[in-house]
């Protein structure tokens, strides 16, 4: 039954959505006469409602003060409920969005992935990990405009012992990553895996992991199979190869992820991922779990933290709330050196004995499942819109972290939108060229005003002023390693960001109304 009035002070206006933990409110603060959105927290099984979780879940997000992360005002403590009072964003999550519009443009995709990377980095650089990202908990306002929502569950990095006291486990089984699959604890690396996750949907049209009978298959799945590359992500998909690299180790930071992101979304080409399929087919792979050494195994599961777990897709059928259901946990690591592996009669009795024993040993995991978050069928939808490629410029992001293994020819990527220059330009010579590439280099990251100036107004326009500062504000220096002069008022120049990850861009040089202006840029 709906409140009335929460706290003596929120009067609620409507239902806003339902998740796996409760419904969320739009209310109106009379104190401060603004309205706000009011989640409410139910017990877990096992586990009491106190004011001690509901404060804990409310100071990850209180913690973190960013434009991509929704404000968590207030904890309130009203008997068997915790109401989460949070700032309203008026919008519609990113499997809404989806669902509605069809799978995403990869720019826009990227564009949307960018902000909330930017949100969860801080939130690492905190020592918080978020431990459900996914399509359901990715608001996307108007301009499209991302926040990332549902801290609920996230967790400080610091030791918190009554975290496992339960042995529950929460999440959405569709966004584990295979670490967690099989039992390992949530970490910043899991969420760059799940925000991968999230990104593939929304491009692809579905999971990475299709949906499975139960929560337990799909994260047998998930253990032991590599997903599909997505075929649809464009420029994102070396991205996304990097999200989903099977080894959290290698497995890029949310930082990487957040370079790379607001490149692609300004126009650039996207990394290419050299990891080979075995198959011979298309280039970005996705090495099996099965090549990760060292994975916890069940008996991780037992003591692993785990909790209780929310469920994606909820919030488009008001009312049709997911139960949590009860699951075994972790699925053990498979056997090394099997890329792509796929499942197996055996495989499966395997891994089924093992949960079950996981389940008698190590205590109740608690999953929802229904799958539903975030990825519209491709055969529902008919066109990727195309957002507003709201991009910024320059990108980062290397492979050094990624492992190399056999070579594959990488993907053509979609041709980029920075080269076509439609306003008149007249060509630049060389010395130029070179001159206005490293005055440019040279005022940034620190000059964003001067650096956006020195692009030409339909570069500007294919970037966006957003992006581009979104993208610089996530370096703090850049350097030019090389430059050299290749014709045609082109240039490469070889920079590092942070003194770190190296990347060679071509920066075009032109005459725009007279002025020497950059009218194209890419990653080469
Ligand atoms: N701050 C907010 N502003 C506006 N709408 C919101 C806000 N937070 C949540 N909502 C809406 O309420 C719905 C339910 O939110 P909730 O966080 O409970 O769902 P969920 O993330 O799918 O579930 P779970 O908590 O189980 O992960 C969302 O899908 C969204 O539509």
């Amino acid at each position: 039954m709906a409140p009335q009035l929460i706290a003596g002070r929120y009067r609620v206006e409507r239902e806003l959505g339902r998740g796996g933990m409760g419904a969320v409110w739009l209310c109106r603060d009379e104190m401060l006469g603004r309205e706000v959105a009011v989640k409410q927290i139910g017990a877990l099984p096992g586990e009491a409602a106190d004011l001690a979780r509901g404060l804990r879940e409310a100071r990850s997000s209180a913690a973190l003060q960013h434009p991509n992360v929704v404000s968590v005002f207030d904890a309130v403590d009203e008997g068997e409920t915790i109401w989460l009072v949070m700032e309203y964003v008026p919008s519609r999550t990113l499997s809404q969005l989806a669902r509605e519009e069809g799978p995403l443009d990869p720019r826009r995709a990227a564009a949307i992935g960018a902000q909330v990377a930017d949100g969860l980095a801080l939130a690492h650089e905190r020592g918080t990990v978020h431990r459900d990202v996914k399509p359901g908990n990715v608001l996307v306002a108007e301009g499209d405009h991302a926040k990332i929502s549902d801290f609920g569950i996230a967790r400080s990095n610091t030791a918190d012992e009554h975290r496992t006291q339960t042995g529950l486990m929460t999440g959405t089984p569709a966004y584990f990553s295979p670490e967690l699959a099989r039992g390992a604890d949530s970490s910043p690396a899991s969420d760059v895996w799940a925000l991968g996750a999230t990104l593939y949907a929304a491009v692809e049209g579905r999971q990475p992991y299709a949906p499975r009978e139960n929560a337990i298959a799909t994260l047998a799945a998930i253990a032991q199979e590599s997903p599909e590359p997505p075929r649809r992500a464009g420029a994102l998909a070396g991205a996304i190869g990097h999200m989903l690299d099977p080894d959290p180790e290698a497995r890029w930071s949310m930082a990487q992820v957040a370079r790379e992101l607001h490149d692609v979304a300004a126009g650039g080409a996207g990394v290419q991922d050299t990891r080979a399929d075995d198959d011979g087919a298309a280039t970005q792979v996705f090495p099996a779990p099965a090549a990760v050494a060292g994975a916890a195994g069940a008996g991780a599961a037992a003591g692993a933290a785990s909790e209780p777990e929310t469920e994606p897709g909820a919030e488009t059928e008001p009312g049709a709330e997911t139960q949590p259901e009860p699951v075994p946990a972790p699925v053990p690591a498979p056997e090394p050196g099997r890329e792509r592996q796929r499942r197996t009669p055996a495989g499966w009795w395997v891994a089924a004995v093992i949960v079950v024993l996981v389940l008698a040993i190590g205590g109740l995991v608690l999953l929802s499942i229904g799958d539903d978050d975030g990825a519209p069928s491709a055969e529902d939808t008919t066109s990727a819109p195309s957002g507003s490629p709201e991009p910024s410029e320059e990108t980062e992001p290397t492979e050094e972290t990624s492992e190399p293994t056999e070579e594959s020819e990488p993907e053509e990527t979609e041709p980029t939108e920075e080269s076509e220059e439609t306003e008149p330009t007249q060509g630049a010579s060389g010395g130029e060229a070179v001159g206005l590439v490293e005055d440019y280099y040279a005022v940034l990251p620190g000059d964003r005003d001067a650096g956006w100036a020195t692009l030409s107004p339909s570069l500007q326009q294919q970037i966006g002023r957003d992006s581009y500062d979104g993208f610089w504000s996530t370096i703090s220096t850049v350097d030019i390693v090389a430059i050299q002069d290749v014709g045609g008022g082109s240039v490469d120049v070889t920079l590092t960001y942070d003194g770190g990850s190296r990347e060679t861009r071509r920066l075009d040089v032109g005459r725009v109304g007279g002025e020497l202006r950059i009218v194209g840029d890419r990653v080469v």
